[in-house]
């Protein structure tokens, strides 16, 4: 089944700060969403509202058409993983895997030990006894296992070391191939976990400034460098995101459609155009002063 979630001039304030203000945008497709924004960009925010963790202070969120606030049937189909304290939690891992199987209906317990055999889990343990990585680990588990409609992973794999979340990316994209579903990643991770998304959203305070095509991301923006008076000739119309100098060469980053034309008059004009990095276009979209 396909969830489709409809968000419309959302706005989360906490006292008179705005996490979040007017933001809007669909997603509709079992694919991977990268959401991405700075330290308190609202990226938690957002997701905890699409969790039902909290009702938004104004505009509407909607899962499938219905607003999912205390709505125990849109919720079933929501999966919200997050680095949680679990230093109360006494349960071995065995036994917390049974008691995410009771109450999610797509659990897969055979697929969850392979992970755990994967991820080198320890499964009689108590939770609170693993570590930190470990732990981010076993929410990882459940999160896949779980293969609910809606999965959010919000930031999980901070914890983990860079293989392990080599394993987390690779199972995730294998999972995600042969039970699509859709997944939001939130991340500051942003050159590591590129590839794996399918759109990308970024949030600068509060704000939703792109909701993308990944690849459509990637061919919008480039660098242009060459002579300074050429790069200034040819980029005077554009977008541009970030200018640097050294000596007479210029290199400027731009974002918009770059027609083949239009590559074709840089090359003459002897200018260079290169790609740029999703990391290059976040960091010059969400910039300056705090
Ligand atoms: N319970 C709260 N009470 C007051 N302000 C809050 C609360 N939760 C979040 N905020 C504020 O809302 C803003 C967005 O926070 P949020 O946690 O959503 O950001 P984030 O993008 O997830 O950040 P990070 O990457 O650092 O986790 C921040 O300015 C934060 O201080």
């Amino acid at each position: 089944m396909t969830m489709q979630i409809d968000v419309k001039n959302l706005s989360l304030q906490f006292g008179n700060h705005y996490a979040l203000k007017d933001v809007s945008f669909q997603l509709s497709d079992n694919k991977i969403y990268g959401l991405i924004g700075r330290n308190g960009a609202g990226k938690t925010s957002l997701l905890s509202l699409l969790a039902s963790f909290r009702e938004p202070t104004n505009g509407t969120l909607k899962i499938n058409g219905e607003i999912p606030f205390e709505n125990a049937k849109i919720m079933q189909q929501v999966n919200f993983i997050f680095n949680k304290d679990n230093q109360d939690e006494t349960e071995k891992l065995e036994r917390v895997l049974g008691d995410v199987q009771r109450y999610r209906p797509n659990f897969d317990m055979e697929y969850a030990n392979y992970l755990v055999k994967k991820f080198n889990l320890p499964i009689d343990k108590p939770i609170r006894k693993l570590s930190k990585g470990m732990q981010s680990a076993v929410n990882a588990v459940i999160g896949l296992a779980s293969r609910t409609p809606i999965t959010i992973f919000d930031e999980v794999y901070n914890g983990m070391d860079a293989p392990t979340r080599e394993v987390f990316y690779q199972e995730l994209l294998e999972d995600q191939s042969e039970h699509p579903r859709i997944i939001i990643l939130s991340t500051h991770l942003v050159s590591e976990m590129d590839y794996l998304f399918d759109e990308v959203l970024i949030l600068n305070k509060g704000q939703l400034v792109l909701h993308e095509d990944y690849e459509t991301v990637v061919t919008k923006g480039a660098s242009i460098t060459g002579a300074s008076e050429a790069v200034d000739a040819f980029t005077q119309s554009m977008n541009i995101l970030n200018t640097k100098q050294l000596g007479n060469t210029k290199s400027v980053m731009v974002y918009g459609e770059l027609r083949d034309v239009d590559r074709k008059l840089a090359h003459q004009n002897g200018l260079e155009v290169g790609p740029i990095s999703l990391q290059d276009l976040f960091i010059h979209l969400t910039e300056g002063e705090e």
